[in-house]
C-alpha cells in the first residue's frame, strides 16, 4: 500500500473530542483539499501526521513504513505550519542549503521569486515574502509529502497564484495536503476534498456538499451551480 496513509487517529483536548477514529490518505501525484471550519481540528490532525503533536491514537504509515514519532518520518514528510517556522538571523542564501537537495539547490537559488532575497535574513522579509519562501523551500525538499497548513494566507494574488503554479508542477513527484480557508484556490488545484466535520471526515464529490455540509454559505449555491471544479 503505496502512500501517506494516517488511520485512527483520535485527540481529546480536556473532554472535547476533537478527532475520532480519523482516515486520512495522499498519493503521490494527489493535491488534497482538507476543509472545515475554525475549530474542526485540521491543524490538530496534520501536526499529528508530522509527529509534532501527541495523540491519543494513531497510525500513520508511509510507503508501508510506520512513521510512530516525528524522527522516522523527517525526511518524507514535511509540514507548513501556520506560524512562520525559519530561524529570524539566518540568511536566505544559508537555508536553502539546509532545506533544499543537493539538485534542487541551483534551480531555488536561480527561482526569480527567490533570488532577490537571498542575500536577506528572514527577519528582513515581509510576512507575504516569508510565507512565499517557507512554502518554496519545503516543496524543493526532497519529501515526498507535503502537509501544508494555510499556505495561501498572508500572500497576494500573484504570490497565491505562483504558489499553485508550483504545487502543480511538483504534483507528479509527491503528494500534498492542502488546508486553507481561502476555499476557492483549494479547490482550484485540489484533485479530491475531505471535509472535516464534527471529529470526522467527509469525502466531497461535488463542492454543493460543502454547503449542505454547513462549510459554505448557501449564499455561495449559484457560484457552484454548475458545480465546475477537477473534483
Ligand atoms: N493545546 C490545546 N488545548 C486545548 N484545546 C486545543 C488546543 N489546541 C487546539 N485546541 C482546540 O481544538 C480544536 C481544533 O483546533 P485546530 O487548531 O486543530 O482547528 P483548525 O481546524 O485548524 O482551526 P482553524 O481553521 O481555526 O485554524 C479547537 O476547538 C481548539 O480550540
Amino acid at each position: 500500500m503505496s502512500g501517506l496513509h494516517a488511520d485512527s487517529i483520535r485527540k481529546q483536548y480536556g473532554d472535547r473530542q476533537v478527532l475520532n477514529d480519523i482516515f486520512l490518505s495522499c498519493k503521490t501525484g494527489e493535491i488534497v483539499g482538507l476543509l472545515g471550519r475554525n475549530g474542526s481540528g485540521k491543524s490538530s490532525l496534520l501536526k499529528i501526521i508530522f509527529g509534532t503533536l501527541s495523540a491519543d491514537n494513531k497510525f500513520v504509515s508511509v510507503d508501508q513504513r510506520l512513521m510512530p514519532s516525528l524522527f522516522s518520518g523527517r525526511d518524507l514528510i514535511k509540514y507548513l505550519p501556520q506560524d512562520s517556522f525559519l530561524p529570524a538571523h539566518i540568511k536566505i542564501k544559508y537555508l536553502i542549503s539546509c532545506f533544499c537537495g543537493k539538485a534542487a539547490r541551483g534551480l531555488v537559488m536561480a527561482d526569480p521569486l527567490i533570488q532577490p532575497h537571498l542575500e536577506k535574513q528572514v527577519a528582513q522579509l515581509s510576512g507575504g515574502e516569508k510565507r512565499l519562501i517557507e512554502i518554496l523551500l519545503l516543496v524543493h525538499s526532497e519529501a515526498k509529502y507535503l502537509l501544508l497548513d494555510e499556505p495561501f494566507n498572508g500572500l497576494s494574488p500573484l504570490q497565491i497564484t505562483a504558489v499553485k503554479t508550483i504545487i502543480q508542477k511538483h504534483e507528479a513527484v509527491k503528494g500534498f495536503v492542502i488546508t486553507d480557508h481561502d476555499y476557492p484556490n483549494v479547490l482550484d488545484i485540489a484533485s479530491r476534498i475531505v471535509l472535516m466535520d464534527q471529529g470526522n471526515t467527509r469525502v466531497i464529490k461535488d463542492p454543493r456538499e460543502l454547503i449542505q455540509f454547513g462549510y459554505l454559505p448557501k449564499s455561495s449555491l449559484h457560484i457552484y451551480a454548475g458545480g465546475e471544479t477537477n473534483l
